[in-house]
């Protein structure tokens, strides 16, 4: 499903070097480390955002940066979903609007039983800015699943949420990539919720390690 071979990249230094990942269907990995450590970078690189400095980041047998912007807008659109920690909706739209955007995109449908399982389906009809900071986060989560992906990344999915809400949306995107045999990555400082994944990698000291079970020291 994603295959990373090989990335290095820096900004005013050397951030990580010679990071391998690889990521089959259904499979849900955390991404966790320090803050500074990277994850976002990786992020970015492993979503088709950011070039790395080098190495290969392949999505379906794809190699993304050699592919044409028109052709990996299409993958942006249809294959992949992105979690931000900021929501990016149309704040002047109301959920529901949001969310016809999105299935017009990516010529899909809007799945009314997901809004109840997100528990939004009572304020579709709202403008943005009249949500909670946590309903707004779910209509995010709404929107990138209406486009149906294939992969989903997540950057702190469950930033502004409170645990019961946070392992609720969690449980959500988990039931999302075992109904649709899709692979989740997420990014998060919450050794709690990364401990519910499949695999857990650590960022540090420039590799990306893979954590042992029981060994949780960062
Ligand atoms: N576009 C950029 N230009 C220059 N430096 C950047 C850029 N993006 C990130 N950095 C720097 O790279 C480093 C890693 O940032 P990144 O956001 O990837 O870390 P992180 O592990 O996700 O941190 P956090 O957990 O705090 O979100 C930081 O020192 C940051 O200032």
């Amino acid at each position: 499903m994603l295959k990373a071979i090989n990335l290095s990249h820096s900004f005013d230094y050397l951030l990580f070097e010679n990071v391998n990942l690889e990521v089959n269907k259904k499979e849900k990995i955390a991404i966790v480390g320090s803050s500074g450590s990277g994850k976002s970078t990786l992020l970015h690189i492993l979503s088709t955002f950011l070039k790395p400095k080098s190495g290969e980041v392949f999505i379906e047998n794809k190699n993304i940066y050699s592919l044409k912007e028109k052709e990996l807008i299409e993958i942006r659109r249809k294959e992949i979903g992105i979690i931000f920690q900021f929501h990016y909706l149309f704040n002047t739209f109301s959920a529901l609007e949001n969310l016809e955007v999105a299935a017009l995109l990516s010529e899909k449908e809007i799945d009314f039983n997901l809004l109840k399982r997100l528990k939004i389906d009572n304020v579709i009809y709202q403008n943005i800015q009249t949500l909670s900071g946590g309903q707004q986060q779910r209509v995010s989560i709404a929107r990138v699943l209406t486009k149906k992906p294939k992969i989903i990344f997540a950057d702190e999915p469950t930033g502004n949420l409170d645990k019961e809400n946070a392992n609720e949306v969690i449980e959500v995107l988990f039931e999302y990539c075992e109904e649709n045999e899709a692979s989740l990555i997420t990014v998060t400082h919450d050794l709690e919720i990364a401990k519910k994944f499949d695999k857990v990698y650590l960022l540090k000291d420039k590799k990306l390690i893979l954590m042992e079970n029981g060994k949780w020291t960062m």
